[in-house]
């Protein structure tokens, strides 16, 4: 279950009614994946090899084909970050720095954790993921990704264009860290 924290306030948000409502106004996806689904292995493992990602995409093929058909998108694939990730630190920079998309960015969370830092009616507010969780981030919205403290995420990733994740940095002067 998603929690929030509303950056100017510390307000946290952790009902899933308000954590629910409070994403939907701001016209962000939240939807919820059966991780009991997926094997134990792949729960905790974050060095993937080529049949492990296939293996997560065909166990959720029926909820990523829904998504793609409700939203548009066109590809996806799986994206896992440890630190057992070669150059993750140089990802994770591309990734920390505020930047929008020129089309909405769904990840679903299928292992470890993450946040989504994004720029809402009261200023930036952090999405904090677990297994399961799945939210868009709207096109042309401001916002950045970062790890939590255990520094490890899967990920399956949507895409409608087809040159796949592009970011385009976003200088936000009302952004403070
Ligand atoms: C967990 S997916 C990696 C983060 C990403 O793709 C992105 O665009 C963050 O804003
Ligand atoms: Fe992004
Ligand atoms: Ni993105």
């Amino acid at each position: 279950m998603a929690n929030i924290r509303i950056r100017n306030t510390n307000k946290r948000l952790t009902k899933e009614q308000a954590v629910t409502s409070f994403l939907d106004k701001h016209g962000v996806l939240y939807e919820h994946w059966d991780m009991d689904k997926l094997s134990n292995k792949l729960r905790n493992q974050f060095l993937l090899s080529n049949e492990d990602k296939e293996e997560i995409l065909s166990t959720y093929d029926d909820e990523i084909r829904s998504l793609a058909n409700r939203r548009g998108y066109a590809e996806w694939d799986v994206v896992a970050l440890s630190d057992a990730t070669p150059n993750l630190d140089e990802l994770l920079k591309k990734f920390e720095n505020v930047h929008v998309h020129t089309e909405d960015e769904v990840r679903a969370i299928t292992a470890g954790n993450g946040i989504f830092t994004i720029k809402g009616e009261e200023g930036y507010f952090d999405v904090e993921l677990s297994p399961g969780d799945v939210i868009s981030v709207p096109v042309n919205t401001p916002h950045f990704f970062t790890l939590m403290e255990n520094r490890q995420v899967v990920a399956v990733r949507l895409f409608i264009d087809s040159s796949g994740w592009v970011a385009h940095p976003y200088e936000d002067p009302e952004f403070k860290q």
